[in-house]
């Protein structure tokens, strides 16, 4: 199978996270794209992060009704800081029969060369990147090694981050179809960013 591993915070879960993934799938003719939430990612270490159940669960809910789209909680089992050398080396080896991609925004394409042990990332998956405002894809400013294990998929700019629903609902403002409805619901049940 050709599978799409879309890895993030989900913090929370939002349309702009669930477009890109479909998007690349189509583009890569993907059978499977896994949403895997982070237990604590490398870059946000010293930031505060909503319960990584609650980040599951919302994923997990984000997810239902397409049959293309899985949740794996990899990651946050390790209960520890979520190196994705460490889960693409466990996903090529529990799963030799398939061929696993990176689905990642325009901001992590750029931050790609800080990565841990990127280069030996490179050598196990290929990325798909999709647009996002405020960042440009210039491929040609990343060393060749890393580069070349990039395809960019076509995505429409869309103005979203889960910063910005965070601060919406910190305020009380709407985050209607900015998130998908069972997890609007599931926040405002568990007054989560409120
Ligand atoms: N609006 C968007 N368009 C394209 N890619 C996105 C968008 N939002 C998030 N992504 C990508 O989804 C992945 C996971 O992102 P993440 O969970 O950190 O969401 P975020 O909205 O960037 O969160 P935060 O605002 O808390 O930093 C990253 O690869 C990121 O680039
Ligand atoms: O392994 C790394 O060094 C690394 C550095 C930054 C981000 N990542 C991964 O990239 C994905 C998106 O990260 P984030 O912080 O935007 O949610 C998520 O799966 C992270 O674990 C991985």
């Amino acid at each position: 199978m050709r599978i799409g591993i879309m890895g993030g915070t989900f913090d929370p879960i939002h349309m702009g996270h669930l477009l890109a993934a479909e998007l690349a799938r189509e583009a890569e003719q993907l059978d499977e794209v896994w949403f895997m939430p982070a237990f604590v990612p490398p870059h946000k270490q010293n930031g505060a992060v909503a319960e990584a159940e609650d980040r599951l669960a919302m994923s997990r809910l984000a997810v239902e009704g397409n049959p293309h789209f899985r949740v794996t909680d990899i990651e946050i089992a390790k209960h520890d800081t979520s190196y994705t050398i460490d889960t693409v080396e466990l996903l090529t080896s529990q799963y030799p029969e398939d061929s696993f991609c990176f689905i990642i925004g325009a901001d992590m394409v750029m931050y790609l060369p800080h990565w841990r042990r990127i280069d030996e990332i490179v050598r196990l998956i290929r990325f798909v990147g999709l647009a996002r405002p405020g960042y440009t894809l210039a491929l040609e400013e990343l060393p060749e090694a890393i580069a070349s294990r990039v395809t960019l998929a076509p995505m429409p700019l869309m103005e979203l981050s889960s910063t910005e629903i965070r601060r919406r609902l910190s305020v009380g403002q709407t985050v209607r179809y900015m998130v998908p409805e069972p997890v609007r619901l599931y926040m405002e049940g568990k007054g989560l960013y409120a």
